[in-house]
Order: C-alpha cells, then structure tokens, then sequence
C-alpha cells in the first residue's frame, strides 16, 4: 500500500497535510496519534469510502477511489462502530454475512476466535459494547481478507478480549495478510506491529519498528537524586559519567532518592505529538 502527498480538506483546513507511507504486504503497521490527528480519515480513504483532495493512493495495486467489487472482496474492513442488525444473533449474523464471502472462514470458528462462545446464540441488541466490537472484528476477518483495516478495534474490550484479538492479529500475519490499525493503545501496538506510525495534525511525525521509536529521545537517560531537599534532574547520554561526577562530589558518599531512567514508549509517544511529559523537561522545568 502507497500514499504519495495524501490530502484531505475540511474547508480550508487539511486534516491529512501531506501524508507520505509505504506498507508492505504482510507487515503488520500501527497508527498512533491523538484524537483529531487524521487517523480515521486516512484509513477511510484508503478503504475507498472517503474521497481524498491530493496525493496518490495505491492499495492492493489499485487506487481504492475507483475499486471495484473484486478488490472489495480482498479487504476486511473494521470500522469504528459499525452497526450490525439488532435482532439477529451473533451466529445469524456471521452466517448471513459468509454468503457474500468466495471462502469464508466457518462461523464457529470465528466465534472462537473473538471469544463469543457463550454469546453465539445472544441478539446483537443485547450484546455489551466490548462483545459488538468482538463481532465486527469477526465480521472484518471473515471473508480471509489479504488486507485489513481496523480502526481503533480493541476500543471497549476487556484486558482478555484484547489478548484474544492480538492472538487473532498474529493468526493472520501468520497467513501472510497485510494489517493497517489504529490504537490510542500503546501496548498494543508495540505487541503487535512491525512498524508504528506516529500521526498530529494530520502528519507523520515518524515511522519506526515500536522498540525504534524515537531513537535519539531513547538515547537519552534520566538521572533524578535529592540534595538539599529537592530533586534534581539531568538528561544524559552518559549516565555513568554524571553518576561517578556526583558520586566523587557527595561529602557522604551517598546520593539520596536515586534513580536513573529511559523514557518509555508513552514518554517518547508524548514528546513526538507535543504533549507534555516529565522527561521532556530539564530539572528547571524548561522544555528541552
Ligand atoms: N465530515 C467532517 N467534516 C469536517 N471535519 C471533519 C469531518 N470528519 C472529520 N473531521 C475532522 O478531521 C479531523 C481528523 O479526524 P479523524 O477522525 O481522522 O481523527 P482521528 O485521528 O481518527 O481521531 P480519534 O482518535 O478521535 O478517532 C478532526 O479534527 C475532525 O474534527
């Protein structure tokens, strides 16, 4: 999949400023970004069902503004709160639905997969929130999709929902199809993507494998101790070098409330959308 310079204009506001991004076939890639960033815009135009105002979109090969019914056929797509029917059950539904599939997956193993067992025979209407998100993604996977789109899927799940669908995720980049998700979840997408995308206002702000994200910020280590009752911060690249500096300068020889970190996933998410975090400041307070 390639977007070449994708816009999207709200008037005279670009909700997506020039997005550029290659997703290889069988990589599983993670968009993260606050709310409003543009992240179910671009999914919406790359599924085909939103039109775009500049750039250039290839997905599967084909532009998705002008795909026919055979590409629709090999993209699952799981979008935010999609409705389906009320009173039909979770098996009727799944059944209805593998009619339009060439080869569907089998309506109980679905289930399985998602964890509905027990609610196989339950109308939509009386399902909870976590258990609908449950079948739409079961609904988006079903027809064996080479490429999925799933727009912010684990929303409302509980903690063993969500393990459920990321073992469901890994069963499908096992088959070799290609996976385009959103999550405001930072586990999530460090669990389960190859690369993570980092979107605020409508732009990239980086691309990386989750464990390379912010390389340069994750370089950098936070070395916190007390003196004269107050805690003193210094970043550094060379934290044994400003720990043997103190060391050799404590009358005592000891360095109270002592700790040296890394910014972690969250801390290097919120300094690349601008959000304030503790190890973007230096111990004055002043953004670095
Ligand atoms: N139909 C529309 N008309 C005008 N503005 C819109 C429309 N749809 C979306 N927007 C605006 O576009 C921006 C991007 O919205 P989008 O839904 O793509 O964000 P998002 O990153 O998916 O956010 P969230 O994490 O909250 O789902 C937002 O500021 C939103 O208000």
């Amino acid at each position: 999949m390639q977007l070449r310079g994708l816009v999207k204009r709200y008037g005279d506001r670009a909700v997506v400023d020039g997005l550029d991004l290659e997703v290889a076939r069988g990589e599983v890639f993670a968009l993260l970004g606050p709310n409003g960033a543009g992240k179910t815009t671009t999914i919406e135009i790359l599924e085909g069902v939103r039109k775009r105002d500049g750039g250039d979109v290839r997905v599967l090969g084909v532009d998705p503004a002008s795909a026919g019914r055979d590409w629709r056929a090999r993209v699952g797509v799981v979008s935010q709160g999609s409705g389906a029917a009320q009173e039909l059950s979770v098996r009727e539904i799944l059944d209805h639905f593998s009619g339009y599939h060439a080869t569907p997956r089998p309506t109980a193993e679905l289930i399985a997969a998602v964890g509905l067992e027990e609610k196989a025979g339950t109308r939509v209407g009386r399902l909870s929130g976590g258990q609908r998100r449950r079948l739409e993604v079961a609904l988006g996977v079903q027809g064996r999709p080479e490429l999925v789109f799933l727009d912010e899927p684990t929303t409302g799940m509980d903690p063993v929902a969500r393990r459920q669908f990321w073992e469901l995720i890994r069963g499908l980049r096992a088959e070799g199809a290609t996976v385009l998700l959103t999550t405001h979840y930072l586990d999530e997408a460090a669990e389960l993507s190859d690369r993570v995308g980092v979107i605020a206002d409508g732009r990239l702000v980086e691309v990386a494998p989750p464990d390379e994200l912010g390389a340069e910020l994750r370089r950098l280590a936070t070395v916190r101790w007390s003196e004269d009752g107050a805690v003193r911060e210094v970043r550094t690249a060379t934290p044994g070098v400003v720990l043997r500096d103190l060391l050799a300068t404590s009358v005592t020889g000891d360095l109270p409330g002592l700790t040296v970190t890394r910014p972690s996933l969250e801390d290097v998410y919120l300094s690349l959308v601008g959000a304030p975090s503790t190890v973007c400041t230096d111990s004055e307070g002043d953004p670095r």
